[in-house]
């Protein structure tokens, strides 16, 4: 394994002799599922369901902390399934969607999720009038529930797309109380306040958990990347892992270790399962 910040090394180190304690979270699109043109035929890696049961037996839970609705993530990730093994050994698994808004557990299981926000149902009836003045009346709007998704992936040009469609976006949420998310060729608005930061913070408090590991590729990861710095800064053992991709990466001057997309990431967390259980002989 490859470091790329200072004192990677010494971080994952510390993640292993605190294993007991571990909470490891992951993000969804790009870190285990590949990414692909359609958001709807995105499924999770199929190595990813063994390496996370293996994973989960090995430290104090597992959580996926992801931008999509949780029973979507649940579906497309067949975390159902995984769930139950992980519970067969005594785990949790969680899955916190729509950025930590909604919950489910595999000992609760079922989905926990609030009201959508005010104007967001406003907002989504603009769209189609927005995306003709964009010259992006094709991008495909991904009614999220708590949110609201405009994708420029299966556009001719992307990237000039997503350009013209950010300031009208950004406009329009601002005028409706809601808040923009920039992804990968996507543009999200959705409720202020909650995103995967405080998610992640919440989810330490409530297992009193001592030490933290996050994956993840996208803008939608930066919040909960910081927050593991600040835990970091408290004295909690913390890693930061960057799956990247031929896209953009913005996370890759902020993590511990930079992998290859989905692969990569399985790859690691393999190797921790196995430093941790070599750690315990
Ligand atoms: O937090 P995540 O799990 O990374 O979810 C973020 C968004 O992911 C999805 O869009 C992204 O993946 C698609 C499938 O690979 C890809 O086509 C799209 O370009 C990406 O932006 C999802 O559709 C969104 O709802 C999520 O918010």
């Amino acid at each position: 394994m490859e470091f790329t910040s200072v004192d990677g090394e010494r971080h994952y180190a510390a993640v292993v002799r605190a294993a007991d304690d571990l909470v490891v979270g992951l993000d969804f699109d790009g870190t285990l599922a590949p990414i692909v043109d359609d958001p709807e035929s995105a499924h999770i890696h199929p190595d990813a369901p063994e390496v996370l049961v293996d994973l989960a037996e090995q430290v104090r839970a597992v959580a996926v902390v992801t931008g999509r609705p949780a029973r979507q993530a649940l579906a497309l990730g067949g975390l159902e399934e995984v769930g139950n093994e992980v519970g067969e050994h005594g785990r949790e698994l969680f899955v916190l969607g729509q950025y930590g808004n909604e919950r489910w557990t595999s000992v609760e299981r079922r989905v926990i999720s609030p009201a959508p926000p005010r104007g967001l149902a406003t907002l989504t009836s603009e769209l189609p009038r927005l995306l003709r003045r964009a010259d992006a009346s094709e991008a495909w709007i991904e009614e999220k529930g708590l949110a609201v998704a405009v994708h420029t992936r299966r556009l001719e040009d992307p990237e000039a797309a997503y350009d013209r469609l950010l300031p009208l976006l950004t406009d329009a949420a601002r005028a409706h109380d809601l808040d923009v998310e920039p992804g990968k060729q996507v543009i999200e608005v959705r409720a202020h306040g909650m995103h995967k930061g405080a998610a992640v913070r919440r989810l330490v408090e409530q297992l009193e958990a001592r030490a933290v590991v996050f994956g993840g590729d996208d803008l939608g990861d930066v919040e909960a990347f910081k927050a593991v710095e600040e835990l970091r800064g408290q004295g909690l053992p913390g890693l930061l892992v960057c799956s990247a991709s031929a896209e953009d990466n913005p996370l890759a001057d902020l993590a511990d270790v930079v992998v290859e997309g989905p692969g990569g990431v399985l790859d690691l967390l393999r190797q921790l399962t196995r430093d941790i259980r070599a750690g315990r002989v």
